[in-house]
């Protein structure tokens, strides 16, 4: 099978070498070229614009950082526009809101293509290991069309009906993390002022009721300062504010998710967006120091 790849971030970079891997050819283009030499490595043939792979692909996937990206790969010159059309598939697996799907859909579907939305949940490890679980939404025929691929990529695939619905359910599992990373923040730090251990903290919730792969991979660099990126806390931010927008949308009251979302603000603020985002840690523990060891 083959597949263009847009966009080769710390996930797309992951996603793209994972099907080269599993044999399938891949055509890659990044707005920094540079980044599709590592990629033209492992076998890549390298596309010079969005449109260019469009063009060679019948199926076209997208791992942009937000809806801005998102829609200026589309809409912008030597964009997928200019290329798509029928019997073309184009898969946005970005985290982005519903509007930004739905305007990437319509547009597509005008030129005669297919279009699925699929973000996913799941960081580095998980996509280079190929155990994402994927947000589909959308044309159900490309969706059948890309389980080949979905089923290296991920370890499970959900199709949740109309366009909109997978940007949303990614937004809210998203929002559930953000607000459980401040709380694990919040709860290292009692432990250390009230005199206790914050290691042994870790050591207990691993095994209670409220033990989560979350806390397990992320406690113990948070305790050494380390925040080398896997998910960048400017990306959690922003999956934070379009999902306190859709709470808006929908009259849900989330003052949890939106205290949550001003102690993301306050870490960009201070320089910590391009860390992972559990450096939040640090504008928790008041320090807003940035992290300097290896995750
Ligand atoms: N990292 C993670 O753990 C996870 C991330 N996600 C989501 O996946 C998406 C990608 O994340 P991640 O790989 O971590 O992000 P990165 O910041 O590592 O990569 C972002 C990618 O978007 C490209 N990009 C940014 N702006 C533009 C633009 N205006 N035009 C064209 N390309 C652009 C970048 O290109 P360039 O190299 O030129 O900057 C790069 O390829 C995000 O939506 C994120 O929320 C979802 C699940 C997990
Ligand atoms: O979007 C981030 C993730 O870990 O999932």
């Amino acid at each position: 099978m083959e597949v263009g790849f847009l966009g080769l971030g710390i996930m797309g970079k992951a996603m793209a070498a994972n099907l080269l891997r599993h044999g399938f050819r891949v055509t890659v283009w990044n707005r920094t070229l540079a980044k599709c030499q590592e990629l033209a490595a492992l076998g890549a043939t390298v596309g010079e614009t969005p449109a260019s792979v469009v063009s060679k692909c019948r199926y076209t996937i997208a791992m942009l950082s937000d809806p801005s990206a998102a829609l200026s790969v589309v809409f912008d010159k030597d964009g997928v526009l200019e290329q798509i059309g029928s019997g073309k598939g184009y898969v946005d697996m970005s985290t982005v809101d519903a509007a930004t799907s739905t305007k990437i859909s319509e547009a597509v579907k005008q030129k005669g293509g297919a279009f699925l939305e699929a973000p996913v949940s799941g960081s580095k490890k998980p996509a280079e290991d190929g155990q994402l679980v994927i947000l589909a939404a959308g044309d159900k025929p490309l969706y059948d069309g890309m389980v080949p691929a979905f089923d290296v990529l991920g370890k499970k695939s959900f199709f949740l009906g109309e366009i909109g619905n997978g940007a949303k359910m990614k937004l809210v599992v998203n929002m559930i993390m953000g607000s459980m990373m401040n709380a694990l923040s919040e709860g290292l730090c009692l432990a250390d002022k009230s005199g206790l251990s914050p290691q042994t903290l870790l050591d207990v919730l691993d095994l209670g009721a409220i033990a989560n792969p979350m806390f397990k991979l992320k406690g113990p660099t948070m305790l050494q300062g380390s925040y080398n990126p896997a998910f960048p806390l400017k990306h959690q931010q922003k999956d934070m504010r379009l999902a306190l927008a859709l709470g808006d949308e929908n009259a849900v009251a989330m003052p949890v998710s939106a205290a949550a979302n001003e102690a993301f603000k306050k870490a960009r603020s201070l320089g910590l967006g391009d860390q992972d985002f559990s450096a939040v840690y640090e504008v928790v523990k008041g320090a807003g120091g940035s992290g300097s060891g290896q995750a």
